[in-house]
């Protein structure tokens, strides 16, 4: 992966990039024989006769073909989980405290817990200190939403080279074949795996042409290859579970592509909220990053929805998010700084569920603060990344999600110091 890094810009483009001249065919996918004796491949994100609007497929000219690999074998699932119906899911308010960092050797891929799912989504922790070595990974399940925490992540993919630090976050295409490295050693975040219909940006409404994730601001890497020889791992994850198979070369090898079916990363630090400059506190879909639409319009199986810095300027209004009982399945992570519904105890690296109906908003002293706050006057909240991944379906945590010692036991207590102050008008 020695060529020179750098991104094309746009979210879904149809892309074209070499990283030799010359090795992509011009105006045909297949001709009787490719350039520079590269394999041709079609990587097919829907299905082939899928609106052109949504089509996505990508073209890749590669030094062996995909096939070429030995079987493959089912290999341990460690604590990646995929089914998420054998555990009776509690309406409780849930939150639990960052994932340590590992002792042991643990690559970005031996370092995945899985906390919740459902039949779209699974939302898994990361934790790893060392590279993937000799081993490179697809996952055939779903498109994978990363979004570090800690730590940058380098992830090498077949259509070339992702560097992602913390507030930014990367999308890698169901079934592309990735490594990833640790630049600072170490590194930990959040995954979620979405298999329902891939990650697009929402529409705009009364919005406009402009606003939210500017499309522009997604970064797709250009090509580059390794043209390695050795005894390499291909792990994949099919059907809920993992599979080895022995390689002989680096499966990132592909010289040149085109197409929209494509890695791509976003600095959430771009992004450009919206809110009220009147009054009341908005939904938090203001703050839709992307989505993945069911088939019922308006219902998403998967949101990304992140609460960025921002001023907060409605008057005679309680700012920060309010009581609130949602029809959706809310897991939260904090990737810096402090979220302004909870005064403590929501740590960066942790997370929390708020299942379908479960009540939940601010904690007692997030209310008293607000309650009694100046609201004559814009208030900037700075220093602050946190993120939703919000599924019309229930969130089912796993048996070890829910028997986690960083589970806190005590989270229900943070809404248990409200005081009655209601009073009967007197007659
Ligand atoms: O529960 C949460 O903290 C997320 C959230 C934020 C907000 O501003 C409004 C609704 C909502 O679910
Ligand atoms: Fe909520």
């Amino acid at each position: 992966m020695d060529q020179p890094r750098g991104y094309q810009s746009g979210f879904g483009n149809e892309f074209a990039t070499e990283a030799i001249a010359g090795a992509l065919p011009a105006h045909r996918n297949s001709p009787q024989r490719a350039p520079l004796g590269l394999y041709a491949e079609q990587l097919s994100g829907t299905a082939f006769t899928a609106p052109r609007a949504h089509n996505r497929r990508s073209w890749l000219y590669r030094i062996r073909p995909g096939a070429m690999h030995e079987p493959f074998t089912q290999i341990a699932n460690g604590r990646m989980i995929s089914r998420f119906d054998d555990v009776a899911v509690p309406p409780n308010q849930l939150r639990w405290d960052p994932l340590p960092l590992p002792d042991a050797p643990t690559d970005f891929l031996d370092g995945w817990v899985t906390m919740a799912g459902n039949a779209a989504c699974a939302i898994h922790l990361y934790a790893a200190n060392r590279d993937m070595d000799g081993r490179y990974f697809y996952n055939a399940d779903g498109e994978l939403l990363v979004v570090p925490q800690q730590g940058r992540l380098r992830i090498a993919t077949e259509l070339g080279v992702l560097d992602v630090e913390p507030q930014e976050i990367a999308v890698i295409p169901r079934g592309m074949r990735f490594q990833v490295a640790l630049p600072d050693g170490a590194a930990r975040g959040y995954l979620c795996e979405n298999s329902g219909a891939l990650l697009r940006l929402p529409d705009l409404g009364p919005i406009g042409s402009n606003g939210l994730a500017n499309p522009r601001d997604f970064l797709t890497p250009h090509a580059a290859y390794e043209d390695l020889e050795g005894d390499f791992e291909l792990v994949a994850k099919f059907a809920g579970n993992l599979w080895r198979a022995r390689i002989g070369h680096s499966p990132l090898d592909v010289v040149a592509w085109h197409g929209n079916y494509a890695p791509y990363k976003y600095d959430l630090r771009h992004f450009n909220a919206i809110g009220s400059i009147s009054y009341d506190h908005p939904d938090p879909s203001i703050f839709l990053v992307l989505q993945a639409h069911s088939d019922t319009p308006g219902v998403d199986t998967l949101d990304f929805v992140i609460f960025p810095p921002r001023w907060l300027a409605a008057e005679d209004t309680f700012r920060p998010p309010w009581f609130h009982r949602n029809v959706a399945s809310e897991f939260m992570g904090l990737i810096h700084g402090q979220y302004d519904a909870k005064s403590a105890g929501f740590r960066p690296g942790g997370a929390s569920l708020h299942n379908c109906m479960s009540g939940h908003g601010p904690d007692a002293a997030t209310f008293d603060k607000a309650s009694s706050a100046d609201t004559t006057l814009p208030h900037k909240i700075a220093d602050t990344m946190a993120f939703m991944f919000e599924t019309r379906d229930i969130l089912r945590p796993t048996a070890r999600a829910l028997a986690s010692p960083l589970l806190q036991p005590a989270y229900y207590q943070c809404w248990q110091g409200f005081h009655k102050h209601f009073q009967e008008p007197q007659p």
